[in-house]
Parts: structure tokens; C-alpha cells; sequence
């Protein structure tokens, strides 16, 4: 295929793996850190495709600063970031498409644990948009034997799911750091995803796309491995660590902290009944122990399965 100019804002593990996954097809690659030696002007010259692979707290105001720099005006704008942003609960992909209204934007979105790639170990992914050229550009860019990617026309799904499953991710930690049992976790992440598929329908997601490798996928990597940085919170919480003692160490970012909050505010707004994600909150602001949100989760009272 063509060879494409891909600009990558964010160095850090995910930056990284996806830059490396580009350069590895022969596409020309720079790669921008607010630490690195490049300027963003110098990064973003001649880029075909924008890549943010920026925690959330940073998306915003580095969006803001693309916005002073000249831009072709048929760059492709890829969004790779798991959050939302606290003062206005938008998703990363809907602050750059306000950002670049005439630019198409695509989401990435998998299960997708930075370390297994980085080892060339088999993925999947999702590239997602409601520019269905612009998706299969992107695609193209990023496949490989080692790296499967699919087209997905539901990009509010595909980035929710990614999103949401974080606050799953945290709560399996607690779930296997308290040795709860195969039966616990099953029932968990179970109702896990339907927690999420409410709340994405809310956002107007397509329920289809949460049973899709960005949804259900991401759910059962991120909730079954110790390299999730989510999963280690609630992991180190159950083991009798303060939140502010686990992240001390952590390597990289664990977004879930922070969209629980965003989410949790959202869904009081909007009525929607989120029991998993109130008590990963609780835990979180050292309301209450890992033991007693459990209980709060077993105590609830009884109802149908679906309603
Ligand atoms: N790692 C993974 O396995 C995956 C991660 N993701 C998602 O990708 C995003 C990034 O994750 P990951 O790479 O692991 O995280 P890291 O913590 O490793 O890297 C975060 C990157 O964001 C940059 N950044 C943070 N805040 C700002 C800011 N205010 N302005 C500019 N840059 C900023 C950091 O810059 P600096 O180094 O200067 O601090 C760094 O380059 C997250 O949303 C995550 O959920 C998605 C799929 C897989
Ligand atoms: O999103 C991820 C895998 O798809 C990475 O998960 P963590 O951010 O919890 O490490």
C-alpha cells in the first residue's frame, strides 16, 4: 500500500506500541511527547493521519494546541485514549471532532494490553468511524499477521466500550484480590457489560457493538490480566493498599479512576443505575472497604435478570 505520514501524539506505552506497529508496515512515523525533543509544529507537518494516544487528562489542551498549527484539510484525526473528560463528560473523540468539524475521526479501540503487542503476540482491534474511507485507511496503516483490524461504523460503541471497561477492570482486581472465586468474577464482569451496554445507550451506542472485540473483547483482557493498570488498582486495593499508595507505583496511566468518577456524575444526571460502578467509586474515595462493597453488590435487592 501507499505509504502514510502519521503523526503520534503521546510517547508513552500505547504511543509507542502503535507507532512501532506503523513504522514495522514502511509508514514514515514522528512521534510527540510534551518531554521530547520535537517541536508539535515539526510532528505535525505533512501528517496524512493525527494519532492521539494522550491520557485523558491531557486531550483537550493538546487538541487545543493542534488547532494553531496549518493542517491539510484531509489529515484523519485517530483517537486511541480510554477516558472521559471531567469538566465536560465528552469522549476523546468528540472533543477533537468539535476541535477539527471538517476533519474525519477515527477510534481505535481493543483488547489491546500495550506489553503483549509490543512482543509481537497476536491482537485485534477496531478502527471506527462514520467515515467508513477514513476507517479503512486507518485499518490498512495498522494491519499486520501479528495485528488484526476491523472497520466498525459505531464510533461512540467502540470508544465507550473501551472506556467503560476500565471501571470493570478495577473492580475484577478487587474481585480476584479478595480470592472471591471463578464464579464471582463470571457474575461480575457479566454484569459489568450489561452496566455498560445501559450507559452506552444511552450515549446512542449500538447495544451490537459491546458484545464486539471493543466491548466484550476489551472487558475479558482487561478484567483477567495483572498487566492491566486498572486491574492493579483494585487488585493492590483488595490486598490493603490506599489508592494514593498504588498509584504511586504504578507504571503509566489507569484511566478508570477517573471516568468512574465523570461516569458516575453522568448517570446520577441522566437516572441511569450503575451498582457496579457506585461502589468501584465509594472504594475509591476510601468510603468503604473492597469486603463491604461486595456486600453492598450481593445485598441489593432481588429483581429480573433483564428489565
Ligand atoms: N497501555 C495500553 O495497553 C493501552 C492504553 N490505552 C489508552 O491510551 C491512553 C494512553 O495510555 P498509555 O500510553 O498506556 O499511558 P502512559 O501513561 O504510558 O502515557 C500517557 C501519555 O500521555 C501524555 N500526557 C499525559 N498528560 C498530558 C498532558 N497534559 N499534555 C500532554 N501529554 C500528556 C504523557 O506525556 P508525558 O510522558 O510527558 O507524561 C504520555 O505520553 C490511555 O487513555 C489508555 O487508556 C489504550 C489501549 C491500550
Ligand atoms: O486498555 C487496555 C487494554 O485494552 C489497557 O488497560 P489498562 O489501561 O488497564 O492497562
Amino acid at each position: 500500500m501507499q505509504k502514510t505520514t502519521i503523526a503520534i501524539l503521546g510517547a508513552g506505552a500505547w504511543g509507542v506500541a502503535l507507532a512501532n506497529l506503523a513504522t514495522a508496515n514502511g509508514h514514515q512515523v514522528r512521534l510527540w511527547s510534551r518531554r521530547g525533543g520535537q517541536t508539535l509544529q515539526t510532528v505535525l507537518q505533512n501528517a496524512q493521519i493525527l494519532l492521539s494516544a494522550i491520557s485523558m487528562q491531557g486531550v483537550r489542551e493538546v487538541a487545543s494546541q493542534v488547532q494553531s498549527f496549518p493542517l491539510s484539510p484531509t489529515t484523519i484525526f485517530v483517537t486511541a485514549t480510554k477516558g472521559l473528560d471531567p469538566q465536560t463528560t465528552l469522549t476523546p473523540s468528540q472533543i477533537w471532532q468539535t476541535a477539527f468539524p471538517h476533519h474525519p475521526v477515527v477510534v481505535l479501540s481493543g483488547p489491546n494490553l500495550s506489553k503483549e503487542i509490543e512482543q509481537s503476540l497476536p491482537a485485534a482491534t477496531v478502527v471506527a468511524s462514520q467515515n467508513q474511507a477514513a476507517a479503512e485507511l486507518v485499518q490498512m496503516v495498522f494491519s499486520s499477521p501479528c495485528f488484526r483490524v476491523y472497520t466498525n461504523p459505531d464510533p461512540i460503541g467502540v470508544e465507550l466500550g473501551g472506556t467503560l471497561k476500565n471501571i470493570m477492570a478495577i473492580a475484577a482486581g478487587v474481585c480476584d484480590g479478595l480470592h472471591l472465586g471463578t464464579n464471582a468474577k463470571a457474575a461480575l464482569v457479566t454484569r459489568g457489560l450489561t452496566e455498560i451496554i445501559r450507559i452506552g445507550r444511552s450515549w446512542g451506542a449500538n447495544t451490537e457493538t459491546f458484545y464486539g472485540l471493543s466491548g466484550l473483547g476489551d472487558l475479558l483482557a482487561t478484567c483477567n490480566s495483572p498487566l492491566s493498570r486498572n486491574y492493579q488498582v483494585g487488585y493492590q486495593m483488595a490486598s490493603g493498599k490506599t489508592l494514593t499508595e498504588v498509584l504511586a507505583d504504578l507504571p503509566g496511566t489507569a484511566e478508570g479512576v477517573n471516568t468512574c468518577r465523570v461516569l458516575l456524575r453522568h448517570a446520577q444526571h441522566h437516572s441511569i443505575t450503575v451498582p457496579i460502578t457506585e461502589q468501584v467509586y465509594r472504594l475509591l474515595q476510601g468510603e468503604i472497604t473492597p469486603r463491604q462493597a461486595l456486600e453492598e453488590l450481593m445485598l441489593r435487592d432481588i429483581k429480573p435478570e433483564y428489565n
